[in-house]
């Protein structure tokens, strides 16, 4: 990529490096580019966003290094994004959704699961408050299993498996994901402020409060019920009734 191009005083390479900023997290880097100016189309009304893409290492690197590793092997990677709305790091409170990637149900509208409506729900709570954001996990597919196991976990759960079984066969947790990124990039944001989480998940809200973001309110997202997906819900609120009660741990 040659962004080396004289533009009067200014290169473009400079303008594009004014975006790109790496944070020291302990021994962790997070190499972050953005904002992007992003309109979004949600029930036929245009919205502007502001889109983030990150990707956390273990060393810092140069814009112009980072290039480099782009054009050598980005595609194959993984970059979470956050895309944020209104005024995301001053706002007293803020609704953030940490959504984990989910091809097939966020892009392919698969009914197998409520990925994709809860990823549109959040976008309309977000749009209808003053601040917020989604924090897109891309390294999040299948629980944290990926793409391909899912595949293969979703053929296990036709032979009559549960999502958790099916992972455990295939040799991984019930979840893979942790949400130590995804709460530092919202930490990067808005420092200690508080925050409303958008989600059912207890394993999320325990996360924030352990790394000291205080969490306001929770407010549950729900996709919808089907003959395909009405498995994988049953199993999920069994999950969590199982592990914790979920309203104890939102008062405390
Ligand atoms: N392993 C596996 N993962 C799935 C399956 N269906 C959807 N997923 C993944 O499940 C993830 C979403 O997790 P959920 O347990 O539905 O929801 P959550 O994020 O924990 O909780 P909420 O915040 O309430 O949405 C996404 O990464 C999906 O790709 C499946 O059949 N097997």
């Amino acid at each position: 990529m040659n962004v080396g191009i004289k533009t009067n005083i200014i290169t473009i390479h400079d303008e594009l490096e004014k975006k790109y900023t790496v944070v020291r997290e302990d021994t962790q880097f997070i190499h972050l580019f953005g904002p992007v100016n992003f309109p979004i189309n949600l029930n036929s009304k245009r919205y502007v966003f502001n889109w983030y893409v990150w990707k956390v290492k273990d060393y810092s690197m140069s814009f112009q290094e980072l290039l480099k590793e782009l054009k050598n092997n980005g595609a194959d990677q993984n970059y979470n994004s956050i895309l944020t709305y209104g005024d995301f790091e001053n706002s007293h409170n803020a609704l953030v959704r940490i959504h984990s990637c989910c091809l097939t149900g966020d892009v392919f509208g698969s009914t197998r699961c409520d990925c994709g409506p809860q990823l549109n729900h959040s976008l309309e709570h977000i749009v209808n408050s003053t601040s917020g954001a989604i924090v897109y996990m891309d390294n999040h597919e299948g629980r944290g299993i990926g793409l391909y196991a899912k595949a293969i976990a979703n053929t296990l759960q036709e032979l009559g498996f549960d999502t958790y079984e099916a992972n455990n066969i295939l040799d991984f947790e019930d979840d893979e994901r942790t949400y130590d990124e995804a709460i530092s990039i919202i930490k990067y944001f808005r420092a200690e402020k508080g925050i409303t989480l958008l989600s059912n998940n207890p394993d999320k809200l325990r996360c924030f409060k352990k790394k000291g973001i205080i969490v306001n309110d929770v407010i549950p997202i729900h996709g919808f019920e089907n003959e395909d997906n009405k498995r994988y819900l049953n199993s999920k609120l069994k999950r969590i009734a199982n592990h914790i009660d979920f309203d104890e741990e939102k008062l405390s």
